[in-house]
């Protein structure tokens, strides 16, 4: 049998096959009465994944067909599983009459589910964009289109480099990627979840320009900031493939926007993943940066909020003028009145984008309406002599119209769908009311029919009524048959009765039969209607969406500075980096014992602190905060401090922790190792650097070696603001030889075996690592601990220059007395101890001492 010659099957796995051939690359749910059915290779891959049983359907061409199937009922959850694991469904339906003609039902694909294309509810997160996005490709250079359909937001980016684009998808986590079939691409991103090849014809520009134009009414893209071919042929690949997804055109994707790259503070994949801004590095979405700034009242808030965490500007004037509105809607706690009232908004952005698309539910229509009527009270709040906050009004338009008509039309607790009716309120047409009184009161008419014609005949016996054969129709006895009315027509004669009918019952038969389902469809008809007519205002309200989520954000941003002690930074152009009491956003929130907090201070002349100090004693967490304090500056919102001063920053870098890229074919040590050389091939001064602990993936001295030679280049040659946590105790003596170099270390007490982390940065390099005492802690064995000192004190004794061990002379350190955190209550009172004069016993206890008294 030849591929497509599906004669040897029985007629209906002939229309499966038909269909399937069609759709080759997704799993065909197949419509059969209330089950989509999946078969052979589907039915497997089906079964597989979503974990329901694999039987068998019969034989067709002989042999037995693979079947797996799943309620339609409960299709939807299924779908969202799938999407979720990067599968893509076409969902066949029935359509027509079951009883109609010979041979199996028609049917057809009447959608395409993909993981880049939901649009609805259940298969959507809401807190997060789901982007359906294209790579085109020209050498060493990139186009990168997304589009989140839900919401109708279509960018286009253009990027140099696989660093680049690795960053870029990090950054937009799509959940479907196209790339041409002849693209030349790291292996990590043709394994994407969700990753898909296209043909080469589907990136052709020429074709892409005429789709974009034709898509936005325009004559050419000179509108969207002229798109070169590359990223046309990204963008017109996208849309086509929305478009046939859809099977439907999608008038809220408006425009493209072009995105600089370089607009935004740049951060590498591996920084984005290390800073663990939306996600932790196991996957998580909780403790997070995003988790902890997340307050917003709106789903499209806590979207926005993520794509602002995700992009850090460097533009000061966008900056400054969200710290200013931040600052006013603290002001008499006015985000607290106008998140009481976003409490009242729905998800405006992704109803807009279902009404766009025809597929709004009823109750999509009846929360726009909610929000709609919300709108002028936050107009009224914004109403304000501040220019700051008036000037938010601008893109705020009322719609007491749309508002009214949705309140009007649609009942307040509509069912979830159009399709069993019983959504259009009643007293909004006339047509329907009548229908729905027919169909409704059938029984009353019937009775005062009865009533009447009893009266009017004065024959005792007569009855109306009905069955599936005849219909509605007149009883009467034998007896009184004879004197049956002239216009009673005889349809049926039994043995005790007669049975009649008249025009005005056959009439009302057929208004009454019909009445149902047409008022269903009368329904669907206004439903359609309704939609039409707030799609007519669809971009103003997109807009009026998109300044609710801002708002939204900004409010959470005023929020979390009272809630959580955050403050604004001050904004500065000088190379600075200054931060009074920094604490860790994140750490701060889940630590049991009160967060210490530490201050840094950068600038032209400070460029890099080497940081030294035991394990545990509190380096990365130094680090990452000082990362995520400056991004925080940058994305608009207070921070966890008592005061900062930060200067313009172009690229955040993190050489944090270690990994291996078995996927990518990479050990830990040549990760490590390509991380180091993308930030010393990239880093400029204004970039911050964060490098801890490089070199421990190899031997001691080649470790050494490469950490100090790379210290050294930073220090020396590009010169960015850089912490460089480290246990090679030689580094701290960089701090002699270069000028903008300076060591800082983590405090610890030690009493006799014991270790306390006072995790406080002081200035001057680390007198000692503590790592058996950590290692103890951590429960090694007791035997291996002595063993381990014996080694350790065999190894200072033989090899007396390890500078692995050497304990530095204390550096007289230049750092400005005052650059550090004030001291904790703990410290304040060790110090009126003059704790300089203590031994270390004495400070342990009196620290225990203290550690009871709070
Ligand atoms: N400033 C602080 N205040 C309170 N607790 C802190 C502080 N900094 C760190 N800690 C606690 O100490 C733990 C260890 O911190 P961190 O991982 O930063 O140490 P480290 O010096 O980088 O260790 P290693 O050298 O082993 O990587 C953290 O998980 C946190 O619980």
């Amino acid at each position: 049998m030849s591929k497509d010659d599906f004669s040897a099957h029985t007629p209906m796995m002939q229309q499966y096959l038909r269909i399937k051939a069609e759709h080759p690359n997704q799993l065909v749910f197949y419509r059969m009465g209330d089950f989509y059915e999946l078969f052979f290779g589907d039915a497997e891959k089906a079964a597989r994944l979503l974990d329901i049983t694999l039987t068998a359907r019969g034989q067709s061409s002989g042999k037995p067909i693979p079947m797996a199937g799943v309620p339609y009922h409960a299709a939807e959850g299924y779908l969202a599983r799938l999407v979720r694991l990067g599968e893509s469904v076409a969902i066949c339906e029935q359509f027509g009459d079951p009883t109609a003609g010979k041979g199996p039902m028609e049917r057809r694909v009447a959608r395409i589910v993909t993981p880049g294309t939901v649009s609805d509810e259940a298969l959507l997160d809401e807190r997060r964009d789901n982007l359906l996005c294209a790579l085109a490709q020209h050498g060493d250079h990139f186009a990168a289109a997304s589009l989140d359909l839900a919401a109708g937001r279509f960018t286009v980016t253009q990027l140099d480099g696989h660093e680049a684009l690795l960053a870029l998808l990090e950054r937009w986590q799509p959940a479907e990627l196209l790339y041409s079939e002849d693209a030349l691409l790291p292996e990590s991103v043709r394994q994407r979840t969700g990753a898909r090849s296209r043909p080469v014809w589907e990136f052709d520009a020429e074709v892409g320009k005429r789709q974009l134009c034709q898509q936005f009414g325009t004559h050419d893209l000179s509108g969207f900031g002229s798109p070169g071919a590359l990223e046309i042929a990204a963008a017109g690949c996208l849309l086509q493939y929305a478009r046939d997804t859809q099977r439907t055109s999608l008038p809220h994707v408006r425009g493209l926007r072009r995105e600089d790259h370089n607009a935004g503070i740049q951060l590498d994949a591996a920084t984005r993943r290390n800073l663990e801004l939306v996600q932790t590095l196991d996957g998580r979405d909780t403790h997070t940066l995003a988790w902890v700034l997340d307050s917003t009242t709106t789903a499209m808030g806590a979207r926005l909020l993520r794509r602002w965490i995700n992009q850090p500007l460097r533009d000061r004037t966008t900056l400054l003028q969200r710290q200013e509105r931040v600052a006013r809607l603290r002001q008499g706690w006015l985000f607290e009145e106008l998140r009481r009232v976003l409490e009242d908004v729905g998800d405006m952005e992704r109803i807009l984008g279902r009404v766009a698309l025809r597929s709004a539910r009823p109750r999509d229509l009846t929360r726009l309406a909610q929000s709609l009527h919300a709108l002028p009270r936050i107009h009224g709040l914004l109403d304000d002599d501040n220019p700051v906050l008036a000037s938010l009004k601008k893109s705020l338009t009322l719609f007491p119209e749309e508002a009214d008509l949705l309140q009007r039309a649609v009942i307040e607790n509509p069912p979830m769908l159009i399709r069993d009716g019983g959504v259009v309120a009643p007293g909004y047409n006339a047509e329907l009311d009548e229908l729905r009184a027919i169909s409704q009161n059938a029984g009353d008419v019937l009775v005062a029919i009865e009533k009447r014609e009893r009266e009017r005949t004065g024959l005792s016996t007569l009855r109306v009524k009905y069955n599936r054969v005849h219909g509605y129709y007149i009883e009467l006895s034998r007896r009184e048959a004879e004197q049956a009315p002239a216009d009673y027509v005889r349809r049926q004669t039994m043995k005790n009765a007669e049975r009649f009918i008249t025009p005005e019952l056959k009439t009302f038969e057929d208004k009454a039969l019909s009445a149902n389902s047409r008022a269903l469809a009368l329904e669907k008809t206004l439903y359609d209607e309704l939609l039409e007519k707030i799609a007519e205002r669809l971009g103003l309200l997109q807009e009026s969406a998109a300044l609710l989520a801002e708002v939204d954000v900004l409010c959470c941003f005023a929020e979390r500075c009272e809630v959580l002690g955050y403050v604004l930074p001050e904004l500065v152009d000088e190379p600075i980096l200054e931060i009074v009491d920094g604490r860790h956003p994140v750490v701060e929130q889940v630590l049991d014992d009160a967060f210490v907090p530490n201050s840094l201070h950068l600038d032209r002349q400070r460029r890099m602190l080497i940081i030294t100090g035991p394990n545990m004693g509190g380096k990365s967490t130094y680090m990452r905060q000082t990362a995520l304090i400056a991004l925080m500056a940058h994305i608009g919102c207070g921070v966890p401090a008592a005061g900062a001063r930060i200067g313009p920053l172009d690229r955040i870098f993190t050489r944090i922790g270690s990994s291996d890229d078995l996927a990518g074919g990479r050990s830990t040590f040549m990760v490590e190792m390509a991380e180091t050389a993308n930030i010393l091939n990239h880093a400029t001064s204004e970039s911050l650097v964060l490098m801890d602990e490089i070199g421990r993936g190899t031997s001691t001295f080649d470790g050494l070696a490469l950490a100090w030679a790379a210290a050294r280049h930073l220090g020396t040659e590009l010169q960015p603001f850089t912490l460089f946590a480290t246990h090679y105790f030689e580094l701290t003596q960089l701090a002699d030889e270069m000028p903008a170099v300076f060591n800082a270390h983590l405090s610890a007490a030690e009493h006799e075996d014991n270790i306390v982390f006072l995790h406080r940065v002081q200035e001057g390099p680390a007198s000692r690592s503590y790592g058996l005492q950590v290692a103890q802690l951590a429960g090694v064995p007791p035997i291996v601990i002595r063993q381990a000192r014996e080694k350790l004190t065999e190894l200072e004794n033989g090899a007396p220059g390890d500078p692995a061990r050497a304990a530095p002379a204390a550096a007289a350190s230049p750092l400005q007395p005052d650059m550090f955190a004030a001291p904790s209550r703990v410290e304040q009172e060790l110090r009126q101890l003059e704790p300089d004069n203590l031994t270390p016993k004495q400070a342990l206890e009196a620290l225990y001492q203290l550690r009871q008294l709070l």
